[in-house]
């Protein structure tokens, strides 16, 4: 085909992307994409679509597109339905042949100029074709260099059970730190995951919540130091987690759970404070208006040991950005829940790490070294040959902090039995007042705003405690101490939406819960910025030292009469901005649920919409419930959209765990 004749076959497609972006189905960027891959010569109508469903999966979170779905139904992956792509598929087959099946997919895109076949020679073509994955070239290098950093931690100077000095050393300080000994199949996992820890360069712990993953990564650092030297250490240790808000709470826990240690072992820990933990973006130098970072491959960071919490946020860029920029000499340690929400940004880094989590399939050689460190012979169902990631991961099975309904629930929806989970939601309603989880069927939103205001009986929050202490004023007390005091009661109590837009939405609940606070004389507002509004930051702004997701209470200036400042909580530390210096941010008394992750609430309210679809799926249920501390509340207008939610899994298309388990890495 001519340029021409190429332009020519692509009018069609074109027209029918660009109805669809019209009708909001599509993002603007897919069409733009796909014209911009056209616009290098030699696309044919094949392509461009391809190109528009790489660019709409990408939005989804996927990292590549497989061509089984191309040859398939892409439909629900991309949100459409059935006349809808079959609109795009009949653009493509009027002027072109319509690929039969993944082979013929797969002949055509290798032909494309725009194509690099992975084993051709590189023309640094902008797309890459990887067996029967399309990817962009970003994230194919993303996911190659994570696989590759991954397996080689995984893999490296591992410890050996007859390693008698240093894996008698672990075992002598494990047993003082682990002396109750069981927790769930007759093994100490948290014993059993600082052992793995020990072994090498990679620790990933895995976990619901409470389930003592910080408790456990404590005595690792007591392990650690007990170790390297004693009270002499000179191990630099660095804590990290994706938001401002994780890491704070990864701080806080990790000093309750280290003050709590057996004097025998606080005797060998160096006096020295750890340092704060920090936000990635901080610990790698973030710059502003650039996504390089300060620390990479070649200046990189100077730690010893990096404990990395809340890892299922972590996306496939920013992983292959901590991998590059951290010594092989490191030791990584990964705390994360593997069943939570995956990060806003493509990829399902941790999920795809702990895909054999959940079975163990530890080989022969972790089965000794284990026994030899920690004393325990793991039950023979935990045996397996399941690859290097697999050795280095061990799950943690026993809540500590969950046993009544909220952890019955969240088990429930984990393990995709919608009966229970409404057997316990509705035993929970009907039970006496302040159940601890509880299920609400609103006709209407207005239905949602007593709860906003006052909670529910006997259930904690509502935010008219906030709001009263907001409006008694500092008095003659000091004005951080009141601070603190708002932002703790603020915290105690959050409405989480599984979808922005609509009624039952972030934006719709926001607008209805501010006017009901107003009217009950709670609020006060003038204008945008108000006493006591709640606020979402929702794009870094490295001028004033805030970043996505942080949340803050607008409240007086002590300094300046008449000013309103945005108090950010960070453990036992509050920062704050002038309200007028910061531009994106939302109002927050209702909250996505994937804003939510690394935040817990004392009382919870998780709002489905009334139709199901899109993003509502078990994983958000769970993430949803298990932000809740004590009490948890359901509300939905339409009881089906939770069972068709829990029915449904979130499958993220990507390479990387197929890679990790592959002995022969691309590269
Ligand atoms: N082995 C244990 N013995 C006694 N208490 C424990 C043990 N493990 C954890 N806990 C307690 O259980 C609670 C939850 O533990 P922890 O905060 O470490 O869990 P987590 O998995 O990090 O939770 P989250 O998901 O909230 O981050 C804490 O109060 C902790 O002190």
């Amino acid at each position: 085909m001519t340029p021409d004749s190429f332009a020519q076959s692509s009018v069609p497609l074109l027209a029918a992307v660009d109805a669809l972006t019209e009708n909001g189905r599509l993002r603007r960027l897919s069409g733009a994409f796909a014209r911009f891959i056209a616009s290098l010569g030699g696309a044919s109508p094949q392509l461009m679509l391809a190109c528009v469903l790489l660019s709409e999966l990408e939005g989804r979170g996927h990292s590549c597109l497989l061509l089984a779905e191309l040859a398939g139904d892409p439909a629900p992956l991309l949100g459409l339905d059935g006349e809808e792509w079959t609109a795009l598929r009949a653009a493509v087959a009027a002027v072109a042949p319509w690929p039969r099946n993944v082979a013929a997919w797969r002949k055509l895109l290798a032909e494309c100029e725009q194509v690099w076949p992975v084993g051709d020679l590189d023309f640094q073509q902008p797309l890459i074709l990887d067996g029967e994955r399309l990817y962009l070239r970003r994230y194919w290098r993303d996911e190659t260099q994570v696989a590759h950093a991954v397996r080689a931690r995984a893999l490296g100077g591992l410890l050996a059970s007859d390693a008698d000095d240093q894996t008698g050393a672990v075992r002598h300080w494990l047993d003082l730190l682990f002396p109750a000994g069981q927790q769930a199949d007759g093994v100490d996992w948290q014993k059993t995951a600082c052992a793995v820890a020990m072994r090498g360069k990679l620790g990933i712990i895995t976990g619901g919540p409470g389930t003592g993953k910080t408790y456990a990564v404590a005595r690792l650092l007591a392990l650690l130091f007990a170790t390297s030297g004693g009270q002499q250490s000179g191990l630099r240790v660095a804590l990290a987690a994706p938001t401002g808000k994780a890491a704070a709470r990864l701080k806080q826990s990790i000093d309750v759970a280290l003050a709590g240690l057996d004097q025998r072992v606080l005797a060998v820990m160096p006096q020295r404070e750890l340092g704060a933990a920090r936000t990635l973006h901080s610990l790698l130098g973030a710059r502003p208006d650039t996504r390089a970072f300060r620390h990479h491959a070649g200046n990189q960071l100077e730690v010893d040991v990096l404990i990395v919490d809340e890892a299922s946020m972590i996306h496939l860029e920013m992983m292959a950005a901590l991998l590059a920029a951290l010594p092989s000499s490191a030791r990584l340690i990964l705390l994360g829940d593997k069943d939570q929400l995956a990060s806003v940004e493509a990829g399902a880094v941790l999920g795809d790490l702990c895909h054999h989590a959940e079975a163990g399939g530890y080989d022969a050689e972790t089965l000794s070294y284990v026994q030899a460190s920690t004393g325990q012979q793991l039950p023979q169902h935990y045996a397996g040959r399941a690859g290097p990631i697999a050795q280095q991961t061990v799950m943690l099975r026993k809540s500590m902090r969950f046993g009544g309904p909220i952890g019955q629930l969240a088990l429930a929806v984990n393990g995709g039995d919608a009966a229970s989970a409404v057997r316990i939601l509705r035993a929970g309603s009907g039970g006496e007042d302040g159940a601890k989880v509880a299920w609400t069927d609103p006709a209407a939103p207005r239905d949602l705003l007593q709860l906003a205001l006052a909670g529910r009986e006997g259930a904690p929050g509502g935010y008219r405690d906030y709001l009263r202490l907001v409006a008694q004023g500092q008095g003659d007390g000091e004005h951080l101490a009141w601070v603190q005091t708002v932002l703790k009661a603020f915290e105690t109590f959050r409405i989480l939406c599984a979808v922005r837009d609509g009624e039952w939405g972030v934006s719709g609940l926001n607008d209805a819960i501010e006017k009901q606070l107003q009217a009950a004389g709670l609020l006060r507002r003038s204008g945008e910025w108000y006493v006591g509004r709640p606020v979402m930051v929702t794009r870094n702004d490295y001028g004033t030292g805030v970043f996505n997701g942080d949340i803050g209470l607008t409240l007086p200036d002590p300094a300046r009469p008449g000013a309103l400042r945005v108090y950010f909580s960070e453990g036992d530390t509050v920062r704050s901005v002038l309200a007028t210096r910061l531009r994106n941010v939302d109002t927050a008394f209702a909250m996505t649920v994937h804003k939510s992750q690394g935040s817990e609430f004392r009382h919870t309210v998780l709002v489905l919409p009334k139709e199901g679809g899109g993003v509502l799926a078990r994983e958000l249920i769970y993430t949803g419930i298990t932000r809740a501390r004590e009490f948890f509340t359901l509300l939905t207008p339409n009881g089906q959209v939770l069972l068709e939610a829990i029915a449904q899994r979130t499958q993220r298309a990507s390479g990387l765990r197929e890679l990790l388990e592959s002995s022969q890495l691309r590269s």
